[in-house]
């Protein structure tokens, strides 16, 4: 169907008329036939893209289904979502991403990019068959063992060079295990007040140094996931001026929350990498402001209620993001449409390699894949109210500023008046 969205606000700037044609493309010409929507007031974005996306299937359908999460990733504005391998069976094997890659399909409501997984199994010991996963119909560029470190130096070097004969790029969990051995919540004065074993920011700042160092020497890409500490956006930001081939995202979560959230002992707040200092989250702030770190990324974690609601050290690890980013992005750095449209569609795009993504809203041809935001609407965030399976969010009770009123995919309404339409 052709829709004419009147009177919208692209990136901000002055009302005006927006046709996207039913061949799920922007154009300049109007349609008699086009749905009508009344924009006045709203802001349109390219689509939102997601680097880091878990949507636990296959594997743990109890917690979130390609459905569900595409469902949630769809009503906070995003039209493409990479899916991380760390499911049950890992994404390790041309099969495995092929069957995400049909299963969001299916659903309809978002691009589902697979991840491929680095290691057989995410053990760390072997690399998986990374060039049938690229070759396969879910074309893999990105390759993670998010959840585990590519630890082994000589592993993840390999890795880096093989990756660059499609154009690929190694997504580094930046943990070195030997330092965060039983860790529970980041290491400083809180987990020492807490008496809680402590993550310390080197186990992260170490394998980041050592990773765009392997990066520089094979010139290859390399993306680092969820940055969480003021050194990381140091050995960033000398590293992206000597010119290696680096990106990396920061989550919503760790631009707002610190680690004073574990006070009360509510694992709702127990998160991979944990949640830093208030200097960390500054320093975030500021490298995303500059670019030395390039995408916001949700890291969407749902996990069950028994996963979740039991004794933090029993706790796993992780939060629901698909359905705050905006709204947080947006109360941390206000309306700054161009910023967000980078940060959140247009370089995560190019990272994932997805060229109909990220496009130019005012260019007729461009694939339709765009959001409306009310930026003058206020909600509260109710865990039970949201459209991932799991109820792990960390924002519970809280007013966010921006509603997500609609969201296209090539042209296609996947959100209309707040609702998913399927
Ligand atoms: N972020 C988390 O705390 N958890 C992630 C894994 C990860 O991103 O490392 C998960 O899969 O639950
Ligand atoms: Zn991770
Ligand atoms: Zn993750």
């Amino acid at each position: 169907m052709a829709y004419l969205l009147k009177g919208v606000s692209i990136l901000g700037g002055k009302p005006t008329d927006l046709h996207l044609g039913d061949d799920g493309l922007i154009t300049d010409r109007s349609d008699d036939k086009a749905e009508v929507i009344d924009a006045t007031g709203l802001v349109a974005l390219p689509g939102l893209v997601d680097v880091h996306t878990h949507l636990r299937e296959p594997g743990r359908e109890d917690a979130e289904t390609v459905e569900t999460g595409s469902r949630a990733a769809a009503l906070g504005g995003y039209t493409a979502v990479c899916a991380m391998a760390n499911t049950s069976p890992v994404a390790d094997t041309a099969g495995v991403v092929e069957q995400v890659w049909r299963l969001g399909r299916e659903a309809g409501l978002v691009d589902v990019q697979p991840i491929g997984a680095v290691t057989v199994g995410l053990a760390g010991k072997q690399m998986a068959e990374l060039g049938a996963m690229a070759t396969s119909a879910a074309k893999v560029r990105i390759f993670s063992d998010d959840g585990f470190c590519v630890a082994d130096p000589k592993l993840m070097r390999r890795a880096l060079e093989y990756v660059k004969a499609f154009d690929g790029v190694i997504a580094q969990h930046a943990e070195e295990p030997r330092l965060t051995e039983g860790a529970q919540m980041h290491e400083g004065e809180v987990s020492t007040r807490l008496g809680l074993t402590g993550w310390p920011a080197v186990a992260e700042e170490a394998i980041i140094a050592r990773d765009v160092l392997l990066a520089e020497h094979v010139g290859s890409r390399l993306h680092v996931c969820h940055v969480s500490t003021a050194g990381s956006v140091e050995v960033l930001r000398q590293a992206k001026a000597r010119g290696v081939r680096v990106t990396a995202e920061v989550t919503p979560h760790h631009l707002l929350l610190t680690d004073e959230m574990a006070s009360g002992y509510d694992p709702v707040f127990k998160v991979n990498p944990p949640l830093r200092t208030a200097r960390d989250v500054d320093a975030l702030r500021q490298a995303l402001l500059d670019g030395v770190i390039d995408v916001v990324a949700t890291d969407h974690a749902p996990h069950a209620v028994q996963d979740k609601e039991c004794e933090w050290s029993y706790a796993r690890p992780g939060m629901l993001g698909l359905e705050t980013a905006l709204p947080i992005v947006l109360s941390v750095f206000g309306e700054k449409w161009e910023l967000i449209a980078d940060r959140m569609s247009i370089a995560p795009a190019r990272i994932a390699g997805l060229a109909g993504h990220g496009g130019d809203l005012t260019k007729a041809g461009s694939p339709a894949n765009l959001t409306l935001v009310d930026p003058s609407a206020r909600w509260v965030v109710e865990p039970g109210g949201l459209a991932s399976r799991s109820s792990n969010t960390p924002y519970a009770g809280m007013t966010l500023p921006g509603r997500i009123v609609a969201t296209f995919l090539r042209g296609e309404a996947t959100v209309l008046d707040g609702k998913a339409v399927k």
